[in-house]
């Protein structure tokens, strides 16, 4: 049987902590926009996966030359994050089946290697809730009194950032999205929607440097990266993930 592979990157944001011109997505980094570089990146992981974009309903800066793959739809963000993602499963429907797997990647996460890309799904696919790529807390963590103080140093121990791609069965996830919008959870991620259901999302560790462009510095750091992963080789050479057959 066949098993198709759904991606959906939200690209709706307006960048306001980057405070440029432009959405960060749109931005230059070595050479060419921040959108150009995460498609590619998602492609060269998995390239008969199917796309689904979304675009501020106001966007006059995308150019459809940035999408290297041949099944894709545009679907309009919505007015945050979760609602974006909201609106390209809403897309999906009737053609994603309820057990195939969705990949959510920022948009905003150039910098994402293959490796981890091709590894995340491999385990993924092979669980019954899902997951997505994070990194353990590396510092030691303060808690702030609201005052610029220090008011604790918190247990590290355990604690992960997550990151994205996560990835949740469709069915699944438009689920958790829909429980998470009639609760009136603010969720920052496809995992905290799940979580609220009583499930226990995987984490697979991956690499330190999938930033997620923020603020101004993370251009500059983003550009670094990625002339790092170059000089190492290895990041986006190995294997390519087809949908398994
Ligand atoms: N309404 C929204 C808000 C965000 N995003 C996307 O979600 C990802 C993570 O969001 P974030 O880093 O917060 O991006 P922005 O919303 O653009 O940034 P900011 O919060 O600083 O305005 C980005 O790929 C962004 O384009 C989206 O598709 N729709
Ligand atoms: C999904 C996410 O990238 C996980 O780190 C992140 O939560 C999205 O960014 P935001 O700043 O919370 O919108």
């Amino acid at each position: 049987m066949s098993e198709a592979l759904w991606l959906v990157v939200p690209a709706a944001g307006r960048g306001r902590r980057m405070g440029a011109q432009w959405p960060k997505q749109y931005l230059t980094l070595a050479g060419k926009p921040v959108m150009a570089h995460t498609l590619s990146r998602l492609h060269q992981a998995f390239p008969t996966a199917r796309l689904c974009l979304c675009l501020d309903s106001d966007d006059a800066l995308f150019d459809p030359a940035w999408v290297p793959f041949a099944d894709w739809q545009r679907v309009d963000g919505g007015a945050e994050r979760a609602d974006s993602v909201a609106h390209a499963l809403a897309a999906l429907a009737g053609r994603a089946g309820d057990n195939e797997m969705v990949l959510v990647h920022d948009v905003a996460r150039p910098c994402v290697s293959v490796d981890d890309l091709v590894r995340l799904y491999e385990e993924l696919r092979h669980d019954t809730v899902g997951g997505l790529l994070a990194a353990p807390v590396a510092d030691t963590m303060k808690r702030d009194d609201g005052a610029g103080r220090v008011a604790a140093t918190e247990l590290r121990q355990g604690l992960w950032h997550a990151m994205t791609p996560q990835g949740f069965r469709y069915g699944l996830l438009c689920r958790a999205l829909a429980t998470a919008r009639r609760q009136g959870l603010a969720v920052t991620d496809e995992a905290s929607a799940v979580e609220a259901l009583g499930l226990a999302p995987r984490l697979v560790a991956g690499r330190r440097d999938n930033l997620k462009i923020t603020h101004p510095e993370d251009l500059g750091l983003a550009a670094r990266i990625l002339s790092a992963q170059h000089a190492e080789g290895s990041v986006n050479a190995t294997a390519s993930c087809r949908e398994k057959r």
